[in-house]
């Protein structure tokens, strides 16, 4: 049985602030949520509410699985000047502690002026190892997502699962790892068992949305009982979040992938 996290920038977004969604997910039955950084979805100029938040995960009992490092535009590494990243990580790890919050989801950015791509490879590796070094002690893990470049995300440099684990073994850190999302790996064309077989202990969280679509799992082509299954066998026991589009409600939305993941 996997413990699930639904996304609170996109589910549960029917009962309002970011702080209600919790509410919502905790009444629907959830103990965890994952969301996106300190401003979101909604407003992504705004700050949250994020005494409010701490509130309700309090009040709840829910756990914030996964926060991204932001703003969004820093989970984009900048291609020269990264002094702003790492400022905005020490925020991100500020808050990430006040609201319990164990992950921190960092991406690539579109890579590093032209080098050649093993090079930008190892550019990420100095840079993470950086990061890690700045955040020793938080006792926070960075996980490195790798995202799909042919429709939600052209342009990023990180696009292969296999490249996530060459930075994350380049880093070598337990508290440095890589995010697995399903989704963008199905739209790249990956063989999930190959993947995770050769991550290994890497993968440290775990997202998912069908494919094609990024809605939840029944409306796309992805065989989820298949699918959780080589994750279980690949030795992933953590949650998982849930970042898709609903195209249902989001109650109804969860039902499917809750049997499922029961089942794993
Ligand atoms: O921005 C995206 O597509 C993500 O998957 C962030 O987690």
């Amino acid at each position: 049985m996997y413990q699930l996290a639904p996304n609170i920038e996109l589910l549960f977004t029917e009962a309002g602030d970011y702080h209600d969604r919790v509410r919502a997910a905790a009444a629907a039955g959830f103990d965890a949520v994952e969301m996106w950084g300190p401003t979101g979805a909604d407003a992504p100029a705004t700050p949250k509410d994020l005494p409010a938040l701490k509130a309700a995960l309090e009040e709840t009992g829910t756990q914030l699985t996964a926060q991204l490092a932001e703003p969004r535009t820093q989970f984009m590494i900048p291609p020269w000047d990264h002094s702003e990243f790492f400022r905005k990580l020490d925020e991100g790890v500020q808050i990430a502690h006040d609201l319990g919050c164990p992950r921190m989801v960092v991406g690539s950015g579109t890579g590093f002026g032209g080098w050649k791509r093993q090079v930008q490879l190892d550019k990420l590796v100095e840079i993470y190892q950086k990061a890690i070094a700045q955040i020793d002690g938080s006792g926070i893990t960075l996980v490195l997502e790798p995202v799909n470049v042919r429709v939600d995300h052209p342009g990023s440099l990180l696009d292969r699962t296999a490249e996530g684990v060459y930075v994350a073994r380049g880093v070598d850190s337990p508290y440095f790892g890589v995010l697995y999302d399903i989704y963008h790996s199905a739209v790249e064309g990956e063989d999930i068992e190959t993947e995770l077989t050769n991550a290994g202990s890497l993968i440290k969280y775990v997202q998912l949305a069908d494919a094609p679509g990024r809605g939840e799992p029944g409306t796309g082509d992805l065989d989820w009982p298949a699918t959780l299954a080589v994750l279980r066998s690949s030795g992933y026991d953590g949650p998982i979040g849930l970042e898709y589009y609903p195209q249902a409600a989001s109650d109804e939305s969860v039902r499917y992938i809750r049997d499922v993941a029961a089942q794993a």
